[in-house]
């Protein structure tokens, strides 16, 4: 069983984490996403929220094979932790891969007992745009035992920040557009918001 882990913080989730996850859908038996708290980041919304987005995000999904599921109990501050209850999940003969965006891999070396969690993981890089692959952090983490692939995709050039300082609502799909209209999210940026796209 080839499993692919796929964390984000999810504020909001984004189209491009929607493109990730149709493509990996394609690629292996399992998807399991879920919405996190990165010990580097502060977050705007309550993790609920995020959890919640990440869902409709995954139901807005067409995928034939049923295979991309919100796995909320995944989340933790630390993926090494995750991936113990991955095993737990999908037993220690599972092929687990983790999925980063090439803008996290210069961080990756500071991640929880990383040493440990490359020995857990294969690792898959999915390209983003403005974040290059540069060779010296592919070494780096080669060195602390990763195992790195490349994927075929290209990431969309969007982000949660976009959204978050600038309103880029392109970033974003409409069942997670209302979603956070409904809940009235993300509001105590609007005045910024609003000089940005009245510039
Ligand atoms: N457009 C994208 N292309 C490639 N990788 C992406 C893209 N968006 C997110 N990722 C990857 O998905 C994972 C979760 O990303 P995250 O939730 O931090 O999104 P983000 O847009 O980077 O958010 P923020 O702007 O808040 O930092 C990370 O591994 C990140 O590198
Ligand atoms: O394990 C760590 O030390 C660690 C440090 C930073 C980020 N992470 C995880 O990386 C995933 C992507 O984080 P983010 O904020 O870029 O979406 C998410 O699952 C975080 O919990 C994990």
């Amino acid at each position: 069983m080839r499993v692919a882990l796929f964390g984000t913080s999810a504020d909001p989730p984004t189209a491009g984490h929607q493109k990730i996850l149709s493509w990996l859908s394609e690629r292996y038996d399992w998807v399991a996403v879920w919405a996190a708290d990165n010990p580097f980041k502060s977050h705007q919304t309550p993790l609920e929220h995020r959890a919640a987005m990440l869902r409709l995000l995954i139901t807005d999904i067409d995928a034939p094979r049923h295979n991309i599921a919100l796995e909320q109990e995944l989340s933790s501050f630390r993926t090494l932790e995750t991936v113990g209850k991955a095993k737990l999940i999908w037993g220690e003969d599972a092929e687990l891969t983790l999925i980063i965006g090439s803008d996290l891999l210069s961080q990756l070396p500071r991640w929880y007992r990383i040493e440990d969690l490359l020995q857990e993981v294969q690792l898959l890089i999915v390209p983003r745009p403005g974040y290059a692959i540069d060779e010296s952090s592919s070494e780096v983490v080669q060195k602390l035992g990763g195992k790195i692939a490349i994927a075929s995709l290209i990431g969309l050039d969007v982000s949660s920040t976009a959204y978050r300082e600038h309103g880029d609502s392109q970033a974003l799909t409409a069942p997670v557009v209302a979603y956070i209209n409904r809940e009235h999210l993300y509001e105590c940026q609007d005045v910024h918001k609003k000089r940005y796209q009245l510039r």
